[in-house]
Order: C-alpha cells, then structure tokens, then sequence
C-alpha cells in the first residue's frame, strides 16, 4: 500500500466524491459512522467528551457525537473556535447535532476552559486533522494542554491534534492519544517512533475512498504487506533441486559468540537456500555441526575468531557477514578483502557493521546491491547524528541511492530504503524481537533468500516481513517478554498464497 501525504490524501477525497459519486457530507458521515462503530466496541460503557474546532476534523466530532447521542450515549460536545469561521460539513454538523434533543454542546471562548472530564469519560480530540499548516499556539495550544493534563483515556480522529502528517512536529502542543482511528491509509508521521507518545495505537479505518485513484498517483513510501510479498514470491516447482536455490555462505562468530553464527546460520537454512555453509572460527566447528547439522561447515585457521578465507568466494550466490565476529585488527582485514575480491550482494549486520563504521571510506567498496541492516544506533555512527527519525529515513534514502545498497533501518516500523529511492515500512514484528540474537536471524534469513535469486530489494522487503510474522507468532506462544531469538527461526513460516 502507497502512502500518501496529506494533499494527495485531500486529492483522494475530492477524486471519491466525483467518482464514486458521494457528497463530502456523506463521506464525512461514513468516516463518522466508521468511529461510531469502533469506538462502540472497544468503549461500550463510556461517556463522551469531544473536542471539536471548526474544520472538517471538528466536523467528524460533532457527525460522532450525534452518532453517539442516537445510541443514548451520554455526549458532551467542546467548540473551539479560535479562528472565527467554520467549514460548510463543520456546520451542517452542526445543525444536525443542535436538532437532537438534549444535545450539549458548549463554545469555548478564550480562557474559559471545560470542567474536568468525569473520571470515567473518554476525550474524543476532533480539533484538527490532516489540515493543520502551522504549529497550534494560542487558545487551541491551551485546550490541547487541558487534555494532556487528563487522566482520562483519548481517542485521535484521523491525527492527533497538531502532529504533522508529512514532517516532523517538533515541541509545540500536540495530543497525546491512547488510541488514533485514521482515515483509509497510515500517514507518515503515525510511523515515526519519535510520535509515538502522540499516536498510541494506530488503528486504519476503512471509510471507502476509491482504490482506483492509487495507481494514479506517485509515492516514494510504501508499507510492506502480504500482497507486496506476493508480487514477487517465487512458487517452488515440483521438480526443482537443491542446486536451483543457490548456495549462501554466512561469516559469523567468535569465541563466546557462536550462539549469533547458530542463529543466522539456521536462519539462513529456513530461508529455502539450496546449500548452506557457514564459515566460523576453528574451535566453533562442533557448536555449528551440533546445532546446524544441515549446513556444511568451513572452519578459519584461527581457533577463536575469523581471520583468513582459503577457498574461492565466487561459488557462493550470496554472503552474509557479521554475527558475532568481533572486530579484531584480522577480521577488518579479511572484510577489506572481501569487499576487494567479491563483487555479489552482501548482507552486513552486526559487528561488519561496526568495522565498516570504524572504516567509512570502504562503504564505497560494498558490492552494488549489498544490504546494510543498522539499528538507529549503528546507523548514526555510519552516517552521522540525526535529529528526528523523518531526517534518519530520508538520510538513508540519500544514502542507499549514492552508495547503490539497500539500507534497513531496524526499528518497530523497520525501514528498508532502495537504491532506486523508494522506501518500505514493514508491517510486522513486536517489542518481543528487541532481544539478542534477533538481528542474527534477520542476516541470515536475506542472505538465504538473495542466494535464491531474489533481487536485492525483493530479498530485504521479505526477509524483514517474514522475520516479523515469525516474532508475531512467536509472540502469540510465548508472550513477548517471554520470547527469545531462537523462537523466531523455529516460527519462520512462508505465507500461504492462492
Ligand atoms: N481525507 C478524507 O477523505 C476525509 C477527511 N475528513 C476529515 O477532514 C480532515 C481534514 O479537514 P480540513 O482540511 O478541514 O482540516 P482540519 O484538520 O480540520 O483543519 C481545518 C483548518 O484549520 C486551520 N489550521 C491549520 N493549522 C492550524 C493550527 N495549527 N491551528 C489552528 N488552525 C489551523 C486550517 O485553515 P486556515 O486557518 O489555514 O485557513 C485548516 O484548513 C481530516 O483530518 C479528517 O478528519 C473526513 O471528514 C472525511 C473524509
Ligand atoms: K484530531
């Protein structure tokens, strides 16, 4: 799925109601009914305090309230009119919500603010949408102050109040809310872990814009679901042999750090790679064979670390390097000759990327196509610190297009930033796979699907999509405290397609 910013998305609107055709009052409604709804089921015993200001964002609030009100929900309505006009749905709203008996509907002017919500109440924040332009100061600065001061629990219609959905918010007054319900698609700014106090859980409600619009449009972001995997998944023929789904070489380990070479290297089997042959330090060979007793194993002439490779690189469809290796002085060594002598896709995780971050000048010698897989961390100490998560993907998008490789950005929302200067947000995983040894996994996991003949980006957009459907499940069994990195090869599944 595209993802679109806020003027497409008013763009998207104005497209449905001419093509489908519907009114914008009647596109309201049905985003409002589409709150109604979900909102009736996760809060069926709750009262209501909806903040309204008096764009279409405020519209929806008061279409909600008198959905509410017409379930003999008890409503209080808050107007905000701090910019003395109002939009044409914003008023027939609000006509409709003054002709139900008993509606209570309070303007609030400068300086006089509501009473504390009851304890029990839901804030429902209708003050602004994908409309704002500017940093909320003023009156609405000090509304959207009073509802952060609240215990009470609060749902976002289509934004948080004052979070930008295209761009970084900075400090000023933003809602902080439990629950955000957005309209039809993810906006950027819900993905960005820096808003995540203001978003809480974000939940996409279907208010039926127009499919066919989407393939109109440009994007440079995408998030990466099932069907985007789909496009490119490669059905295993009947008569296939092993010798059709590559060979990977992984490169990991050192002494007291076998575990990050058993767990790539397992990962790297479930990836449906054809061979697979991890290349660990001398001592590790009974610790790979023991626990990986399908792969075939090349052991480094030094006991406790990698040091030297004494067999040609050119059989071996892919390489991933990195789990657990260490930097020693030797293994930098090793990996300058690598990059010097190896000229497929490489997978770089890990302490490659720690070595490659000590030695900038070699990220000009990575293979075209190589993966690079940081965690913010590792990220800025390759390409300097970034003050807010929207400049990190646009750095990585820069990036990935000057050095040709593939970036990914290992979060909640893991980023995967293309060469071609498109990026992919991931759909799956959990806080369970902030564990030791999950990285791993990841490594050896996109080095076993590009060893298969996946493109580069094909590879990283499903290795990150099925190491994050493997942390689900396991979450699902263990629990995410509970959960370890091991659990992940276990739960590595390809999804079903018909
Ligand atoms: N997409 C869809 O399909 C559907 C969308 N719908 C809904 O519409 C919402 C977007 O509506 P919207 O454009 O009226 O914007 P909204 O956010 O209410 O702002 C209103 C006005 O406020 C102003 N303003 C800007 N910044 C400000 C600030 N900091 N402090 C104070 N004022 C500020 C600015 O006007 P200006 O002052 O610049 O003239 C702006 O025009 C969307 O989020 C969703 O809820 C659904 O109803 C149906 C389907
Ligand atoms: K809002």
């Amino acid at each position: 799925m595209k993802l679109l910013n806020a003027s497409q998305i008013r763009e998207w609107d104005q497209y449905t109601i001419q093509d489908e055709p519907i009114s914008s009052i009647d596109l309201m409604e049905r985003a409002a009914r589409a709150c109604r709804d979900w909102i009736r089921r996760q809060f069926p015993t709750h009262s209501f305090d909806i903040f309204c200001c008096t764009g279409n964002n405020g519209g929806d609030g008061l279409a909600i309230a008198r959905l509410l009100m017409l379930m003999r929900i008890p409503v209080k309505v808050f107007i905000v009119n701090a910019a003395g006009k109002a939009s044409r749905d914003f008023t027939t709203n609000l006509e409709r919500l003054k002709a139900i008996p008993g509606a209570n509907i309070i303007e609030l002017t400068s300086g006089t603010f509501p009473p504390p919500p009851d304890p029990s109440a839901i804030i429902i924040d209708a003050l602004l949408g994908t409309g704002i332009n500017r940093p909320i100061e003023g009156f609405t600065g000090e509304i959207v102050s009073f509802i952060n001061a609240q215990s009470n629990k609060v749902i976002a219609i289509d934004m948080p109040s004052g979070l930008q959905s295209d761009t970084y918010s900075g400090t000023t007054p933003i809602i902080q809310a439990n629950h955000t319900l957005t309209f039809q698609i993810f906006k950027l700014g819900l993905l960005m872990p820096c808003n995540a106090g203001h978003f809480g859980q974000v939940h996409v409600l279907d208010i039926g814009l127009a499919p066919a619009y989407l393939t109109t449009v440009e994007s440079k972001y995408e998030l990466t679901e099932k069907t985007l995997f789909a496009s490119f998944y490669k059905t295993r023929e009947n008569y296939a042999h092993k010798g059709n789904f590559g060979h990977a070489l992984i490169i990991a380990g050192s002494y007291g750090k076998m575990g990050a070479a058993v767990l790539s290297t397992k990962a790297c089997l479930r990836s449906g790679a054809g061979l697979v042959t991890a290349h660990v330090p001398g001592k590790g060979v009974n610790i790979i064979q023991t626990s990986a007793p399908e792969a075939m194993c090349q052991t480094d002439p030094d006991g406790e670390m990698i040091t030297t490779i004494q067999y040609p690189l050119k059989s071996y469809s892919a390489i991933g390097i990195g789990p657990g290796t260490g930097t020693h002085p030797s293994t930098q060594k090793l990996l300058q000759h690598i990059f010097n002598s190896y000229s497929q896709p490489l997978v770089l995780d890990a302490d490659a990327l720690n070595i490659l971050s000590e030695n900038k000048p070699w990220l000009n010698l990575l293979p075209e196509n190589s993966i690079i897989t940081p965690h913010p961390k590792e990220f800025s100490r390759l390409f300097g610190e970034q003050s807010n998560d929207f400049e990190r993907i646009e750095t990585a998008l820069e990036q990935a297009s000057h050095l040709k490789i593939i970036i990914i950005l290992k979060g909640h929302r893991t980023f995967i930033a293309t060469p071609a200067g498109k990026g992919y947000f991931n759909t799956t995983g959990n806080a369970g796979m902030a564990t030791g040894g999950s990285g791993d996994v990841l490594t050896g996991l996109i080095t076993g699907l590009l060893a298969q003949g996946y493109t580069a980006a094909e590879a990283a957009i499903m290795g990150v999509y099925l190491h994050g459907l493997a942390g689900d499940k396991a979450a699902a069994v263990y629990g995410m405290e509970a959960m370890i990195a091991g659990d992940l090869v276990k739960k590595l599944r390809f999804p079903a397609f018909e």
